[in-house]
Order: C-alpha cells, then sequence, then structure tokens
C-alpha cells in the first residue's frame, strides 16, 4: 500500500535530554494512525518535527514521496497541523481567526469566505461564527483550533492530544469528524495518551515511551501479539497478591483489586468462588484484552501512571 509519510531512525535532544532515541515508523496513505505513549514519551517532539517547526538532530522524513526537511515549504500546503497547545486570537472572532489563519496559507477571497464556511459546519460551530473566541469552552476552542488546520484541505492531518481537557461533547465531535475526514480519504496522524482513543479510531498503531517506539501493527496483532486474556477480582479480604493461581501469567493490582492475566479464565474464576474468600467477592470478572496490558507487558509500568 501506498506511504503518506515514513519517519527513519529520528533522534532529537534537548541538551542532555534525549526526547527522540531512534523513531521509525510509516503510516499509510488513507490510514488513521495512532501515536500513542505516557507524557514525555516523546509524541509532541514527533509531530513538531514531523511539520518541521522543530529540527531534528538525525533521521530521514519523507512525507507525500518528498523528503520533508527539503521540501517544507511544498508539504505546508499539503499538511495540516493541529498542535497540542490551543493558538487563537480570544478578541477575535471564530470567523476572523479563521480568516487570518487562511491567509496564512495563501486563501484569500471569496474562496476563503467559503472555505470558512465550509470549516465552521464541519466543526459544528456554523453558528457561533461571529462571537468571541473568549466566550467558547476548552472543547469548541479546540475545534476552532482542528477548523484552522482544514482551511486549506490537507491531504495529511497531524492532530496532537487534541482531546486533552475538553469536554466529552467536543471529543465526540472531533472523533466523528475525524471519521468524516478518513472517509474522504485524508490521511490522519493522531497523537495521545488515552488507549481508549487509538482503540476506537486507529487502524495501525504506534506505542512510544522514552523516546523509542516499543511496538507497532494494528490494534489486534498488538493485542494477540502483547497481551492475554485476565480475570479481574476485587474482595476486602484479598490483601495480598493471589498466587499459585492456574495458568497465571502474570498478576498485577489495579484499582482496589487485582488482574490476573492468565491462560485458563474458567479455571481462574473458579478457584475464586470456591475459596474462602467467595462470600467476600464484589467484583469477579473477565476482562478483555486492552492496549493498557500491552503497555504494562512492555514496560512494567502502567500508562495511566
Ligand atoms: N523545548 C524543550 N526543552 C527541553 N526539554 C524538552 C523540550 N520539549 C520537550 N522536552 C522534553 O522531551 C521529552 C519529550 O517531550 P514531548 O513533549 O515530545 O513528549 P510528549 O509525549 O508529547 O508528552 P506530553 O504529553 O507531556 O507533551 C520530555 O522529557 C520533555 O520534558
Amino acid at each position: 500500500m501506498e506511504k503518506a509519510l515514513s519517519i527513519q531512525d529520528l533522534q532529537k535532544s534537548y541538551g542532555q535530554k534525549k526526547a527522540l532515541q531512534g523513531v521509525t515508523f510509516s503510516v499509510k496513505k488513507g490510514a488513521c494512525f495512532g501515536l500513542l505513549g505516557p507524557n514525555g514519551a516523546g509524541k509532541s517532539t514527533t509531530m513538531k518535527i514531523l511539520t518541521g517547526i522543530v529540527g531534528a538532530d538525525h533521521g530521514r522524513i519523507e512525507i507525500l514521496e518528498m523528503d520533508a526537511t527539503k521540501k517544507g515549504r511544498e508539504l505546508r500546503q499539503r499538511v495540516g497541523y493541529v498542535p497540542q497547545s490551543i493558538t487563537l486570537y480570544e478578541k477575535l472572532s471564530a470567523y476572523d481567526n479563521l480568516k487570518f489563519f487562511g491567509e496564512m496559507y495563501g486563501i484569500r477571497g471569496k474562496l476563503l469566505q467559503q472555505r470558512i464556511r465550509e470549516v465552521l459546519i464541519q466543526i459544528g460551530l456554523q453558528d457561533r461564527g461571529k462571537d468571541a473566541v473568549e466566550t467558547f469552552s476548552g472543547g469548541m476552542k479546540r475545534r476552532v483550533n482542528i477548523a484552522a488546520a482544514l482551511l486549506h484541505k490537507p491531504e495529511i492531518l497531524i492532530l496532537d492530544e487534541p482531546t486533552v481537557g475538553i469536554d466529552p461533547q467536543s471529543r465526540n465531535h472531533i472523533f466523528d469528524m475525524i471519521r468524516i475526514l478518513k472517509k474522504e480519504g485524508v490521511t490522519i496522524i493522531y497523537s495521545t495518551h488515552y488507549m481508549e482513543e487509538v482503540e476506537v479510531l486507529c487502524d495501525d498503531i504506534a506505542i512510544i515511551d522514552h523516546g523509542k517506539i516499543i511496538a507497532q501493527g494494528n490494534l489486534q496483532e498488538l493485542l494477540t501479539e502483547y497481551s492475554q486474556r485476565a480475570v479481574y477480582v476485587e474482595a476486602p479480604t484479598l490483601k495480598e497478591a493471589p498466587t499459585s493461581l492456574p495458568g497465571a501469567i502474570r498478576t498485577y493490582a489495579q484499582g482496589d483489586g487485582w488482574m490476573i492475566e492468565t491462560e485458563r479464565l474458567q479455571e481462574t474464576m473458579l478457584y475464586f468462588l470456591q475459596s474462602d474468600t467467595s462470600e467476600d467477592i464484589k467484583r469477579l470478572e473477565i476482562v478483555r484484552p486492552s492496549l493498557e496490558h500491552v503497555f504494562l507487558s512492555l514496560t512494567g509500568t502502567q500508562l495511566r501512571d
């Protein structure tokens, strides 16, 4: 399949801090690609290098079959970037903010007016275009920020943690927008530390930790390779990690209970139901594997830490 983008051995340090230590991945044209990792893993640095805001110390970046370090100007016309921090003029209306960004992309006159109307509809704020951005919620501001990156109809849209600190309604709206853009053939690159988001949105996923890609593939591949089904048990008297369980691969604390990754689900369930603590059990359930388990199995730490 045709690639929209590929990066190879990207390295970047800020002083002594190694932010990226050889990041390599590629993204298929038309896919939604998720870059998942905890805070400080190197997601924003990767995104900023992709968009030419920050230079890499080493590595190769090819976007739409062009060397991104040489064709930055041309690529800016074909790539949209939504930074992590909201960059809008609070006193200006949504419309005037978008006019400003549109002009930066070289769009003018009637075409710009038309594009602003279209993107306001896309973000569901067509009735609020004339209102000052300072009257908007965080989620609405974020949607305007996304609209600004869509004005020039990019072939690739890069979003850096677009749902941090926003209301569920805006989050759902952003998800719906991404799905529609994807259907229209736009390639999406989406960074987040919320595993649920990549699980529902992304075709392909790369997990980044301490500046390194530690796993990549589609969701099913990652789950099959790195995670097991598990039993979750919660009982106030179960203060120590249960040991000697049939088929247990790994046991760890989660919430107020224990997660037991096991090859023998039924036997593990039965074990608790027949044990002395059975009367005391508050929750006993089979848990489907998730990217949380994948991350834990790769790093020994929880993504939510
Ligand atoms: N301008 C900078 N100067 C110094 N260190 C930086 C700078 N930008 C990032 N870093 C450091 O580089 C590492 C990677 O940061 P980056 O912002 O890329 O991570 P991230 O995965 O996007 O995390 P977050 O969600 O917290 O933004 C972190 O340790 C961060 O503190």
